[in-house]
């Protein structure tokens, strides 16, 4: 198996523009057509005072924060001189299509579904945080081809999830949360057939990237055995031996926990034939993607005693917020109901991640990374977008002229850099310097980030209006 993680505003005439931007539909013809993105930082210049080390303004852009990502990520872009909207819930594709169009940024979780005709409406957004390790939840292609960047947090909750594992093999083995929930109904039943050590017992990791391998070094630690299987070979960690295939690690293990994204090969990857092929007496676990295992199977399976126990924390449809009522078979599906008969199931809302620390560090990861995209334009680290960088501009000297940094988004065709450095060479639009440049492509879209230095406000809109109108701009960011 794949590793778990895998692995604005166009002139507006107003010399008083920061920061200008335009896009055109990437899929669209020839002749570009500015979307709206227009006026974000109008009235920015006035209050322009550069630091040094954040010399554009950002007042006027606007951040959605969903889901609850992190107050201090909140607080942080806040503080930075973003406008930041935070909800507790995910937002429909209703809410979404209505309100996206208000913002330039967005983080979201796992639950908000950023799909492409909700990108399409977007016609502000310049980038998407995901404040989570998955990016299923987003049309990662279309979002490229709209030239919006998508940020996650490959690794930050990944010890989170692990020691939810480690708890969970422990849990199941030892059958307390059906002793507690039997005493809270005031049933004492003092058992040990059934029950047993984790010590000497094997554990079949699916997937064995950042969560699987540190569970692995975990999982040792107790006395457990380790197996592995990945689709691609890697070193193991301590004593842990990696397998062939699938049905060999289902076979050979006492635990089999699943670490693998949301893809089209891993849908229903655990369904009634591998359920079928684990031990009698063995143990699944849960804590990826929902669509991975066919929850009725599962149900099965517990039902007629084939498996000894189960965690589930991720179900194909989850509730987009806290509430009463919500794991039930008519708000999520038939599978609600089925797992909620089932013996010695643990059942958690997707709370892999959801630890104090987990999210502190996610909401500093992405947070930076919203940050700076929107100031700079800096797309390291991006998931499915091109990855550029230069040194931040210094702030001007009393006297000098102004420098901007011109960001443009095109498609990948032969030709673009040399009109673009036309552009940016040509006599009649200016006699600035550029001072840096840099490119990368990634599948069919290019990004390029140039700083010019000694650059006028006039030359400033002409670059803008060049380059915006040229054949393969997807999008046009000018910062100064
Ligand atoms: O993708 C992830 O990081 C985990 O599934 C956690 O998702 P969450 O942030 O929505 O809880």
């Amino acid at each position: 198996m794949t590793k778990f993680i895998p692995i604005p505003t166009p002139r507006s005439g107003s010399p008083h523009d920061a920061v200008r931007a335009s896009r055109v539909d990437a899929a669209s013809s020839a002749s570009p057509k500015a979307l709206v993105n227009r006026n974000i930082l109008a009235a920015a210049l006035e209050q322009y005072k550069p630091a040094s080390d954040q010399p554009f303004k950002t007042e006027q852009l606007r951040i959605l924060l969903l889901e609850n990502v992190s107050q201090g990520a909140a607080a942080q872009l806040r503080e930075a001189g973003f406008h930041v909207d935070h909800f507790a819930k995910a937002w429909s594709e209703e809410e979404l299509l209505a309100g996206i169009g208000h913002y330039h940024a967005i983080g979201i979780r796992s639950k908000t579904k950023l799909t492409s005709k909700v990108i399409k409406a977007a016609s502000k957004l310049l980038v998407v945080g995901c404040f989570c390790i998955g990016t299923n939840q987003v049309d990662l292609g279309a979002a490229a081809e709209s030239g919006i960047c998508v940020f996650n947090s490959p690794y930050a909750n990944s010890r989170s999830v692990a020691e939810l594992v480690i708890s969970q093999v422990i849990a199941l083995s030892r059958q307390y949360v059906d002793r507690t929930n039997e005493l809270k109904q005031g049933i004492w039943n003092k058992v040990s057939s059934g029950c047993w050590e984790v010590r000497g017992k094997t554990l079949g990791i699916v997937g064995y990237g950042h969560i699987g391998s540190q569970l692995s070094v975990l999982a040792e630690a107790m006395g457990m055995s380790v197996l592995y299987y990945d689709v691609l070979p890697i070193m193991p960690l301590g004593q842990a031996r990696q397998v062939d295939s699938l049905e060999q690690l289902l076979s050979s293990s006492d635990f089999v926990t699943l670490h693998v994204p949301e893809l089209p090969e891993t849908k229903n990857m655990i369904g009634a034939k591998e359920l079928a092929q684990m031990r009698k007496g063995a143990y699944l676990l849960n804590n990826a993607r929902g669509t991975v295992v066919d929850l009725e199977a599962l149900a099965e399976a517990l039902n007629s005693k084939h498996l000894a126990g189960a965690a589930v924390d991720v179900y194909p449809t989850e509730p987009k917020g806290n509430g009463a009522e919500l794991f039930t078979g008519k708000e999520l599906g038939p599978f609600a109901d089925k797992l909620r008969q089932c013996p010695n199931l643990i059942l958690t809302p997707h709370i892999g991640g959801s630890t104090e620390e987990a999210q502190r560090m996610i909401g500093i990861e992405v947070g930076t990374a919203l940050f700076k995209y929107l100031t700079y334009g800096t797309s390291i680290n991006a998931v499915q977008f091109p990855e550029v960088d230069l040194r931040i501009p210094v702030k001007p000297k009393e006297g000098e002229n102004r420098q901007a940094r011109i960001l443009h988004v095109h498609k990948d065709e032969p030709g673009v850099l040399k009109e673009i450095n036309t552009i940016l060479s040509d006599e009649n639009t200016g006699h600035f310097n550029v001072s840096k440049q840099y490119s990368d492509s990634r599948d069919g879209i290019a990004y390029l980030m140039a700083d010019v230095t000694d650059v006028s406000e006039v030359d400033i809109g002409s670059i803008f209006d060049r380059i915006s109108s040229t054949r393969h701009n997807i999008l046009t960011r000018i910062l100064h």
